[in-house]
C-alpha cells in the first residue's frame, strides 16, 4: 500500500521547469535559414555551451532568447516565461553580454554599470550599493572610478559582466564571452562566472569557440552547424562516445566536417574585429 502512495506522490510532482526550453525555433534572414527548428532545453542552474562555428546560428538563437528578435517560428520559454508575450517579464530575468563591446570609454565603470541599474529599474535607493557589489564580484573595486576607456581587455569584459549582473539575473547569456582576451584574463572572467554561480544558483548559457573552456566549465554542450543542431549532451558524453582519446574539438569535427578555428591560429574575422575593437578602448 505504501508503495502505491509513494508512487502517485512521485507521479504527481511537476516536472521541474527548465530554465530555457526552445521548440521548433526557426529564423530566416530573407531567404536565408539562419536558426532551423531548433529544440534545446537548458535545466535550471546549468552552465551550458553553445557551440558552433561562425555562421552556425549562435547569436541569432541568443539573440531570440533575450527578445532583441521576436521569434518567427517555433516557441521559446524562459523559466516558463514565453518570449513573445511576456517579453519585459523575460528581460528582468536576464543578464546579456554580447559579443560586440558594449561599454562606454568617456564613463567610468561605475558610471557605466549604474547606467545599466538605472535601465533596470534597480530602485534608486538600492543602486549604489547593488553597483558597488557587482564590482567588487568582478574585482574592479579599486578602478571603478577610473574611464573605462582606460581598462584592459579582460577588465573591459568583467565591467561588460558587472553590467549584466547589476539585476541579479536568473538566467546570464553570453556570446564569446572571453574571445581576445588572453589565458590569464580569460581565467579570470570565468572564474567570476563561476562565483556568481555558485552563490547565486544562476543558469549559464554561452556560445564559446574555445573546446578547452566548454570541456571544462559547460555540464552540457549542444552543437551548432548551418543553423541546426548537430549533436547534444555533456562533453563526457560527447567524446566518448567517439573514442576513449576523442576531444571535444574531434567531436566538433566528426559532427560537422570542420574544425574550430581557436582565435589564438587567427581566421575568426569576429575574433580579430572584436581585438581591433578592445585595442580601441585602451
Ligand atoms: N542581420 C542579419 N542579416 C542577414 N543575415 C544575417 C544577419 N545576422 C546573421 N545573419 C546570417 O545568419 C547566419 C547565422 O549567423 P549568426 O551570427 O547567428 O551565427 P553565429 O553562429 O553566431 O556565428 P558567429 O560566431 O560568427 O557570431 C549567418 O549566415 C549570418 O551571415
Amino acid at each position: 500500500m505504501s508503495d502505491v502512495i509513494e508512487e502517485r506522490v512521485e507521479t504527481a510532482a511537476p516536472e521541474p521547469e527548465a530554465a530555457v526550453q526552445v521548440t521548433g525555433l526557426t529564423h530566416r534572414f530573407g531567404d536565408h535559414v539562419a536558426v532551423d527548428n531548433l529544440d534545446l532545453t537548458v535545466r535550471k542552474g546549468a552552465s551550458f555551451g553553445l557551440l558552433g562555428p561562425n555562421g552556425a546560428g549562435k547569436t541569432t538563437t541568443l539573440r531570440v532568447l533575450n527578445t532583441l528578435y521576436p521569434p518567427q517560428a517555433g516557441s521559446v520559454r524562459i523559466f516558463g516565461l514565453d518570449v513573445r508575450t511576456q517579453a519585459m517579464a523575460v528581460r528582468r530575468m536576464l543578464g546579456y553580454v554580447p559579443q560586440q563591446l558594449s561599454i562606454e570609454g568617456a564613463l567610468t565603470g561605475r558610471e557605466n554599470v549604474t547606467w545599466f541599474a538605472r535601465l533596470f529599474d534597480v530602485p534608486r535607493r538600492e543602486r549604489a550599493e547593488r553597483v558597488a557589489e557587482v564590482l567588487a564580484i568582478v574585482e574592479l573595486t579599486e578602478a571603478a572610478d577610473r574611464l573605462a576607456g582606460t581598462y584592459s581587455g579582460g577588465m573591459v569584459r568583467r565591467l561588460e559582466l558587472a553590467q549584466a549582473l547589476v539585476n541579479r539575473p536568473a538566467l546570464l547569456v553570453l556570446d564569446e564571452p572571453t574571445v581576445g582576451l588572453d589565458p590569464v584574463a580569460r581565467d579570470s572572467v570565468w572564474a567570476r562566472v563561476q562565483d556568481m554561480q555558485r552563490r547565486y544558483g544562476m543558469t549559464v548559457l554561452l556560445t564559446t569557440h574555445y573546446m578547452e573552456e566548454a570541456d571544462a566549465l559547460c555540464d552540457q554542450v549542444v552543437l551548432m552547424h548551418h543553423g541546426t543542431l548537430r549533436a547534444s549532451g555533456t562533453p563526457d558524453e560527447l567524446k566518448n562516445a567517439l573514442g576513449p582519446d576523442a576531444s571535444l574539438e574531434d567531436v566538433f569535427r566528426h559532427y560537422t566536417g570542420e574544425s574550430l578555428v581557436s582565435p589564438e591560429k587567427g581566421g575568426l574575422r569576429d575574433v580579430r574585429s572584436t581585438r581591433r575593437t578592445a585595442s580601441r578602448m585602451g
